[in-house]
C-alpha cells in the first residue's frame, strides 16, 4: 500500500481534526502518501480530493470541526453514487480509506468494503450511539460543553426560581442527557429510551419546589417522545411552583476546542487506523475498550445499537434530593 484517503463524515465532531492530523503523520511515517477527501461521501463522488502532507495538518490539533469539512450524502446511500466513489478512488491512486465519522458513516464505510475496497472506520459522532467503543471521539467535549452551560443556567435559575427544561443532541439517542443529568443535578431526564409520562417530570419539579429547593432543573434529549416545547407547555398548566424557561443547546454543542481525552483518543484511533491498514485489517472500526483502542469488524457495528445504561436514569431520580 502506497497512498492512503481519509475523511470526516456525518455530523462534525470535536476532535476530528487531531484525528486526521494522526492519520496523516503516522501514514507519512510508514512511508505513505496521503489524500484528504473533502466533504465525506459527497466529495468523494464529487472528485474533491488534495493531498496532505505532515505539514498541512500542523496547528490543527486544538481546532474544533473538520478542516477536510464534512457532509450528508444521498447519492451515496445509491448503488451508482457508491460506484462513482470506487471510480474516483482508483483515479487518485488509493488504496485504503479511513472514514471518521458516525453510525452512517460506519454504514457507508461498509458499503465500500463490501465492494472489495480496503476501509477502516473511526467512530466520532457526539451522539455516542456506535455499538462497540465505550466512546466516540466528540463525545467528551459536547459534555463538557453542555455541563458549563447548565452550570451557568443553574447560576440564573437558583436566583430567581425557576424551572428550566435544558434540551441536548442526540437524534435517536439519550446518552449526553443522561450523563448531563447525572452530573448535572437534574431532577429527571426525558431520553428516547425510557418512557416517562408527563405527570412524573411535573410531580419531580413539583417535589423539588416542595423541598425547598431554589430551581429545578429537567434535561431533555432531542429524540425524546416529547418536543421540549410540548414539556414546557405541560408543566405551565400545572401547580408546579417554578416559573418555566427553556434552553436548546443545539449545534454550539458540536463545536469547540475537543477536550484533553477527545485529543488523545481522536490521536490513538488515528494511529490505530493506519496500522489496521498497514496490518492488512480490512472491513474494521476502531474502538475503545478498557483502556486499549482494539478493531472491532463493521458489519458487527452496524447491526447493533449502544444501549443506553438506564442505571444512570435511576441515579438521577435517586440523587434528586
Ligand atoms: N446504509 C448506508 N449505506 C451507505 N451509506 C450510508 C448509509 N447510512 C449512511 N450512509 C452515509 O453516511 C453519511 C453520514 O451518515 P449520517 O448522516 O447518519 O451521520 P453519522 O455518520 O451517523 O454522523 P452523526 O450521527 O454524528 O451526524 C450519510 O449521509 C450517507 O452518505
Ligand atoms: O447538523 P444537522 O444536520 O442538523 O444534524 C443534527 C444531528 O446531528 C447530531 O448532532 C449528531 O452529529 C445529532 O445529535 C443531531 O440530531
Ligand atoms: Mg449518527
Amino acid at each position: 500500500m502506497r497512498c492512503i484517503g481519509v475523511m470526516t463524515s456525518g455530523g462534525d465532531a470535536p476532535g476530528m481534526n487531531a484525528c486526521i492530523r494522526a492519520v496523516v503523520r503516522t501514514a507519512a511515517y510508514h512511508g505513505l502518501r496521503v489524500m484528504g477527501i473533502r466533504r465525506g461521501f459527497q466529495g468523494l463522488i464529487e472528485g474533491e480530493i488534495v493531498e496532505l502532507r505532515p505539514r498541512d495538518v500542523g496547528g490543527i490539533i486544538q481546532r474544533g470541526g473538520t478542516i477536510l469539512q464534512t457532509a450528508r450524502s444521498k447519492e451515496f446511500m445509491t448503488e451508482e453514487g457508491q460506484r462513482k466513489a470506487l471510480r474516483r478512488l482508483n483515479q487518485h491512486g488509493i488504496e485504503g480509506l479511513v472514514v471518521i465519522g458516525g453510525d452512517g458513516s460506519m454504514r457507508g464505510a461498509l458499503a465500500l468494503h463490501q465492494r472489495g475496497f480496503p476501509v477502516v472506520g473511526v467512530p466520532a459522532s457526539i451522539d455516542n450511539d456506535i455499538w462497540g467503543t465505550n466512546m466516540s471521539i466528540g463525545v467528551d467535549t459536547a459534555l463538557n460543553t453542555i455541563i458549563d452551560a447548565i452550570d451557568r443556567l443553574r447560576d440564573t435559575a437558583s436566583s430567581i426560581g425557576r424551572a428550566f427544561l435544558v434540551e441536548t443532541m442526540g437524534r435517536d439517542c439519550g446518552y449526553l442527557a443522561l450523563i448531563a443529568g447525572v452530573i448535572g443535578g437534574a431532577e429527571m431526564v426525558l431520553i428516547p429510551e425510557r418512557e416517562t409520562r408527563l405527570e412524573e417530570v411535573a410531580r419531580a419539579v413539583m417535589d423539588a419546589y416542595e423541598r425547598g429547593k431554589t430551581h429545578a432543573l429537567i434535561v431533555i434529549a432531542e429524540g425524546s417522545p416529547y418536543r421540549t416545547t410540548e414539556v414546557a407547555k405541560f408543566l405551565e398548566s400545572h401547580p408546579i411552583g417554578f416559573d418555566v424557561r427553556i434552553t436548546i443547546l443545539g449545534h454550539i454543542q458540536r463545536g469547540g476546542s475537543p477536550t484533553a481525552f477527545d485529543r488523545l483518543l481522536a490521536t490513538r484511533m488515528g494511529v490505530k487506523a493506519v496500522e489496521a491498514l498497514l496490518g492488512g485489517e480490512r472491513g474494521v472500526m476502531t474502538a475503545l475498550q478498557g483502556r486499549d483502542i482494539v478493531t472491532i469488524p463493521l458489519e458487527e457495528v452496524v447491526q447493533r445499537r449502544r444501549e443506553a445504561n438506564l442505571a444512570y436514569y435511576d441515579m438521577v431520580l435517586m440523587l434528586a434530593r
